[in-house]
């Protein structure tokens, strides 16, 4: 998946040629099948292919300045699972992240986490040796992975995470059970059905008309500063969220919003991001900063804002020893956001 696909941009069309459409259709209706049917999803196992983790870490492979995340067939998983003295019945443990346009049904499977090891978890560093890459923790890899893996990648960590931590029906205290797929999990005892869960995050850039509202936590990389974020309330809309988030944190009042695009986030935890544009009225724009939330927040200019975008990843110190101020990377859809505005006052200063 190219990168352009991996924002759901509010502009997003169906494909024209009926070819693609019926090839999509397909597909969804196929992984649909496989998720409400266990039988069906049981030999998608055995012809499909597995991405592996390492309690929580992807397996990947440097290829030039990149990281790969290598797909394995099941009869090499057995091969390896039996080779690391485990049974293959541990495939159980995989969950369905996807497939191709072929219906090859694509697993992912963690071989660290705790409780799917009855005879000791397996060796982290012996796999490594023996699958010929390493487990590297997700944020340290997510600037140089493969933009084709990233979505697959940031849904198979949810996944797995979201298992490990939902073993237990929080009604009975009883153990869950997973169906094949992993879209749910259910209580024998209380019936209860547990779907994966993620929080609505809203994303804003904020405008004045001329300048761009940026902002940075102390726990940003040194230098980063980004759009203003916050988890949605319990029964907010994603309007109010983007008002109140704006007001708590800069001390601002929304004129008028504008949504862009989503995005999966993996951090903290499953993250839906919701990313929209907004703008304050004249006069409207003197910044108080929340310093439980922020370290601080200023207005940065079209020129100062497109100069930034234009370095490539963390600067190292200027030849003065400062630091200039840097944005997020690619992945993040606050670059995107930010990368739109910038279009956008260019277009208007250009007209001008
Ligand atoms: N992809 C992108 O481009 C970007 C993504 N982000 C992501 O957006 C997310 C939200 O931004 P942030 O400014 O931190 O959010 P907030 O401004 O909402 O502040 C975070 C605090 O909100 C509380 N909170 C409320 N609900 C939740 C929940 N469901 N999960 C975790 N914490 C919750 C926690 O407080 P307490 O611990 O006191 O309970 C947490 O410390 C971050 O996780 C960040 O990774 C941010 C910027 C860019
Ligand atoms: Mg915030």
């Amino acid at each position: 998946m190219s990168l352009s696909l991996f924002w759901r941009a509010a502009s997003w069309k169906a494909p024209q040629a009926c070819r693609q459409v019926s090839t999509y259709v397909t597909k969804m209706r196929y992984l649909f099948e496989l998720k409400e049917d266990d039988d069906v999803c049981r030999k998608a196992q055995s012809s499909g292919m597995f991405y592996l983790f390492h309690s929580l870490a992807p397996l990947l492979q440097m290829s030039g300045n990149r990281y790969l995340a290598p797909p394995f067939r099941a009869s090499e998983l057995e091969r390896l699972l039996s080779k690391f003295g485990q049974d293959a019945q541990m495939i159980e443990h995989s969950v369905l992240i996807g497939c191709s346009d072929q219906r090859e049904a694509w697993f992912a499977l963690d071989l660290g986490l705790g409780n799917l090891c009855s005879s000791g978890c397996l060796q982290k560093s012996e796999m490594e040796t023996e699958l010929q890459g390493s487990f590297i923790e997700l944020r340290k890899a997510l600037f140089q992975l493969n933009e084709k893996d990233i979505s697959l990648i940031f849904t198979a960590q949810a996944l797995l995470r979201w298992h490990d931590c939902h073993q237990f029906c929080g009604k009975s205290g009883h153990p869950t059970q997973k169906n094949v797929a992993g879209s749910k999990r259910v209580c024998p005892s209380s019936k209860m059905i547990y779907y994966p869960q993620m929080s609505p995050v809203v994303i804003t850039l904020v405008s004045d008309g001329t300048r761009c509202l940026l902002a940075r936590q102390s726990s940003f990389p040194k230098g980063m500063y980004s759009a203003l974020a916050g988890f949605c309330d319990v029964g907010e809309t994603l309007e109010e969220a983007v008002r109140r988030e704006v007001a708590e944190e800069v001390g601002l009042e929304v004129d008028s919003l504008q949504y862009s695009a989503s995005q999966h986030w993996p951090f903290p935890n499953n993250s839906l991001m919701m990313a929209c544009h907004a703008t304050v009225g004249p006069g409207q724009t003197e910044i108080h900063v929340n310093s439980q939330e922020l370290e601080s927040a200023g207005w940065f200019s079209l020129e100062e804002v497109a100069t930034a975008l234009r370095r490539k990843g963390s600067p190292s110190s200027e030849q003065d020893g400062a630091l200039p101020f840097w944005l997020p990377p690619k992945v993040a859809i606050a670059h995107q956001l930010i990368w739109e505005w910038v279009q956008k006052q260019s277009s208007s200063s250009n007209l001008a």
